[in-house]
């Protein structure tokens, strides 16, 4: 979309310009009310076409249903607050649809040599696995898009040679595990030829989309879930699921040039409020550390976003960040899909997660092919 179609910001309460650039692309993903938010709680957020949203607690609360600190909440300075982002999914959008607004668009560029990532970002319980994840009857953004990267290496097989691996890691309490070769902490290094690794990751390379969702599954199955009070089924960890693709042309000598890229699909663990949580001990700090390190991934976006800022960016604050280190502010395309809940019960978590992404519109990265290296033969031997 060119900035050109987009509704115009004229100030506090009005639509606010996105100005994603190239690189970085935002959507935001409204969820459909669950059960216990349907009856007791109103919709706080609203799809109001297919790039703006509505934020909107002016709305009269049922008496006795107001949200948990709701009186730190200045209701005018949130009255009828107006987002633009690159795409706003309502609640009736399939994980199809998230996949061809965002990850569709840059499967191209993959094959093109250019480094990708997509990650889901938003409080617990917001949507965040759902969409990236999905389950067997809707499969999520991570399923499509392998299946139209398959496809267009299919049609390009008479002219080219494809290498493709992938592997899924995830990041809990500040440690870095394997999903699908369990076996301990794995430490990150930041390799001259290939940018930032995560040393002794199992690399695999499914045959078919049947192989690459029963990896996912298993991989899921490894991931650290515990259940906190607004998500019984909670994702404490940032899982990282990462495709190397390399591609050489079938006519050419063997010195030919190799084009390689990676592709990083991050599924993020949900932040939650301190002040809302009753979770205690090993929960209370899993909770801490996940805040830390979207707090850390919060200030690398800021640094990135500021055009002005010419400092340190600050990727070694946490391993999530120093993971996301060229997936963020690097050589790559980027997609950031904020998921949220549509009801006043998660009111600060929306707002919270809005300005977020709100911010991340402003990050814009020098985006360069990588020629020349066989990534997948470098990581595998
Ligand atoms: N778009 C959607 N359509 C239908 N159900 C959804 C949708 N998004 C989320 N859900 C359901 O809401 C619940 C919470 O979603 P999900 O687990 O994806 O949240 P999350 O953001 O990943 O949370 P956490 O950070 O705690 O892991 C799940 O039962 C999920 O199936």
């Amino acid at each position: 979309m060119s900035d050109s179609s987009r509704p115009k910001s004229t100030g506090h309460g009005q639509a606010k310009r996105s100005t994603s650039g190239d690189n970085v692309k935002v959507v935001v993903r409204i969820r459909p009310p669950n059960e216990a938010e349907g009856e007791r709680f109103h919709s706080v957020t609203e799809a109001i076409s297919d790039h703006m949203l509505v934020f909107d607690p002016k709305v009269q609360r049922p008496m006795g249903f107001l949200p948990p600190n709701h009186r730190d909440v200045n209701r005018r300075r949130f009255k009828d607050l107006k987002y633009a982002f690159d795409y706003v999914f309502g609640p009736s959008s399939s994980n199809k649809d998230v996949f061809e607004q965002t990850t569709g668009s840059i499967v191209k560029g993959v094959l093109n040599g250019y480094n990708c990532s997509v990650f889901a970002y938003g409080a617990t319980g917001a949507g965040k696995t759902h969409t990236m994840l999905g389950n067997s009857q809707e499969p999520g953004v991570i399923y499509h898009t392998m299946i139209d990267l398959y496809k267009r290496i299919n049609e390009q097989r008479d002219e080219k040679c494809f290498d493709v691996a992938v592997s899924y890691s995830e990041v809990y309490n500040e440690q870095v595990r394997d999903l699908l070769m369990p076996r301990g902490n794995l430490p990150i290094r930041e390799d001259k030829t290939v940018g930032v690794i995560i040393a002794g990751l199992s690399l695999h390379k499914p045959k078919s989309a049947e192989e690459l969702l029963h990896m996912l599954h298993f991989g899921n199955k490894n991931r650290t879930q515990h259940p906190t009070d607004a998500n019984a089924e909670s994702s404490r960890s940032h899982a990282v699921f990462q495709v190397f693709v390399n591609q050489r042309q079938r006519c050419s000598n063997f010195n030919s040039e190799v084009k390689m890229a990676k592709m990083c699909l991050v599924d993020l663990a949900g932040s939650e409020r301190a002040t809302h949580t009753t979770n205690q001990g090993a929960r209370f700090r899993e909770g801490a550390n996940i805040n830390r390190s979207l707090l850390a991934l919060g200030n690398v976006i800021n640094a990135l976003a500021d055009n002005k800022f010419k400092g340190h960016i600050p990727y070694r604050d946490s391993k999530l960040t120093r993971l996301l280190k060229d997936s963020l502010g690097g050589n790559c395309h980027t997609v950031m899909i904020a998921a949220v809940s549509p009801s006043s019960r998660s009111f600060e978590d929306t707002y919270n997660t809005l300005r977020y992404a709100d911010r991340a519109k402003h990050i814009r990265a020098d985006v360069s092919r990588w020629a020349g290296k066989d990534l997948v033969s470098l990581l595998m031997f």
